[in-house]
Formats: structure tokens, C-alpha cells, sequence
């Protein structure tokens, strides 16, 4: 049995009240939550606030405002996350992607373009690919790009390929189990990398709803956060076409060390793109010309 109300109107308003004081947007929560499990919009909200909504769906939305409420993430209850425009469905062996990650997409994107353009085609390798994010992101709007998603992860890899499936792009998205390059075959004009790089004994600072529920693997970077770009850096260039881009992002104050890291094994840092907190979030790199 519940209390809440099931006219849409007053049921926005009952569940916004009810995750009033534990969450930081009670109101977006809320309306996330009602609007998945009744399989209604904003809009008939607005213009149809006395629309019934029918007693399974009101108990599916009481129990979620029930996890909401115990701290869990709101798209780990609904089981997706829009990014890029894309919806993306989450398991939990997949990090949530973050809109800080959209940055990276934005960055390398002209030059997928530019590639697709003049070759015909763009070969992408996507490490650590989680729920496919940036590769599917990349594949949705350079139709001539294919790509292949690396994770150490089998649940993740199944979550992706499903991502893959739903959107239509099962045909140009192929997963693969590695650990990092270990099983990678063949050259890619572009290798894309979000990795785990928060440090070791920072996992235990970070917030409730990270810690709990992303997967630890997505997180930890080793001791100092950085062991994943090592890695990268230190093998790409088997994998690399001559003239082909790194793109990693990075956390905000590994700016110098990640260059380092990539000018020592023979990269150039290009660019340093800013999220929409104006934190250094990607950097792009090419190779030293000889
Ligand atoms: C920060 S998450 C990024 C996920 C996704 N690319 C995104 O941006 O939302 C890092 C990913 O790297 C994967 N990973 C961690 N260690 C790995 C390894 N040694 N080899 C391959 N993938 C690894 C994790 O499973 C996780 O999916």
C-alpha cells in the first residue's frame, strides 16, 4: 500500500516532497522517477495534471522514491542515462556516464569527421568503454565510423553491445575483452580513453552515490591515479595510425602529469578542452614528428 496521490498533478507534487530534504534536485528526481514509471511527459503533466495514473505504476514509483530516498542514484533506479542525446541503459558493471565526459565526444569529433571525410571511413578505439558511451556517441553522428569498445568487464561489454543494438549501431560497434590493449589487433586513426583515474585511497572520499554504485574498477587509477595513462601511453603506438589522435580525459588537476606522461612516450599534447565547469577535463594528442 502506498500514500501517494494518482492524479499526475498532485503526484509530481507528493513525490517532490517526499525526497525534499535527501536529495539535491528534489523536484528533477522526482519528476525523472514519476514520468519513467508512468510512461507519461512534462507536458501531460502540465496540460493534464488530473490524469489517472493506474496502481501499479503509483507502487512502482513509491518504491523507487523509496531507493531514491536510501541514496541511490536516480538513473540507477530508472536503469539508463541520456548522454550525448543518446539513452544509454546502465548495468552495474557500467560506470553512469557523466556530461563531463560529452566534453571528450565534442573534442575529438571534428577530427573523426575529418577523417570519415577523407578516408572513407574512421577506425575508433575506445578504451575502457563502459556502457559504449563515447563510441556510440562518436558512431551516432559520423555515419562512415566504426568502432571498437574495450573493457575489461564482460558485464560492461554485454551492456554495451546492448547500447549498441538499441540505437542501431550493432553494425559498426564491436566489443572486445582486454585488459587495456592485451588482445587489441590492427590500427585505429583514433584512440579515445576515459579510465579509471581516481587514486587509490581517494576512492574512500569520494560522494556516497559514486562510491556505492559505480563500479570500483571504472574508478581506481593505482596509487596516484594515473597508471591507466601509463599504460596507454606507453602502447598506443602499435595501435595508432601515423597521423592519428589520442583523446583521454582526464581528472581536473592531472593536467601536467598526463602530458608528461604522454610527452615521454613520444606524444604532443594538442589541445586541453575545458568541461562545463571550467575544470581541464580532455586533452587530444598526436605523435612527435620524427
Ligand atoms: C571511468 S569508466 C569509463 C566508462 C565509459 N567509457 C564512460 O566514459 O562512461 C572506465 C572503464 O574502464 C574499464 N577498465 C578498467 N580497467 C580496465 C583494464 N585494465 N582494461 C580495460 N578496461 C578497463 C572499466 O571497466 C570501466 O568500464
Amino acid at each position: 500500500m502506498t500514500d501517494l496521490p494518482n492524479a499526475l498533478g498532485p503526484l509530481l507534487r507528493e513525490a517532490r516532497a517526499r525526497l525534499g530534504s535527501t536529495v539535491d534536485d528534489p523536484a528533477l528526481d522526482a519528476r525523472l522517477i514519476v514520468e519513467h514509471f508512468s510512461g507519461t511527459t512534462r507536458t501531460q503533466a502540465i496540460a493534464d495534471p488530473e490524469r489517472r495514473v493506474g496502481a501499479g505504476a503509483v507502487a512502482e514509483i513509491d518504491a523507487a522514491l523509496r531507493r531514491r530516498a536510501g541514496g541511490e542514484p536516480v538513473h540507477r533506479i530508472l536503469g539508463y542515462r541520456e548522454f550525448y542525446g543518446l539513452r544509454l541503459s546502465l548495468s552495474p558493471e557500467t560506470l553512469e556516464p557523466r556530461p563531463d565526459t560529452e566534453t571528450l565526444v565534442e573534442a575529438i569529433l571534428p577530427f573523426v569527421k575529418a577523417v570519415a571525410t577523407q578516408e572513407g571511413e574512421c577506425r575508433i578505439l575506445d578504451l575502457g568503454t563502459g556502457t559504449g558511451a563515447i563510441a556510440l556517441a562518436l558512431l551516432s553522428v559520423v555515419p562512415t565510423a566504426n568502432a571498437t569498445g574495450v573493457d575489461l568487464s564482460a558485464g560492461a561489454l554485454a551492456t554495451a553491445a546492448r547500447n549498441a543494438g538499441q540505437l542501431g549501431l550493432a553494425g559498426r560497434f564491436t566489443g572486445l575483452q582486454s585488459d587495456w590493449f592485451e588482445k587489441v589487433s590492427g590500427r585505429y586513426h583514433v584512440i579515445v580513453a576515459n579510465p579509471p583515474y581516481i587514486s587509490s585511497e581517494d576512492i574512500g572520499n569520494l560522494q556516497d552515490e559514486v562510491r556505492n554504485f559505480d563500479p570500483r574498477l571504472a574508478l581506481d587509477g593505482g596509487a596516484d591515479g594515473l597508471n591507466p595513462y601509463r599504460t596507454i601511453a606507453a602502447e598506443a603506438a602499435r595501435f595508432l595510425e601515423i597521423e592519428g589522435r589520442i583523446a583521454v580525459e582526464i581528472g581536473h588537476t592531472q593536467r601536467n602529469e598526463v602530458c608528461e606522461i604522454f610527452t615521454a612516450a613520444g606524444y604532443v599534447p594538442g589541445s586541453v578542452f575545458r568541461d562545463l565547469g571550467g575544470n581541464d577535463r580532455v586533452i587530444v594528442f598526436e605523435r612527435i614528428k620524427p
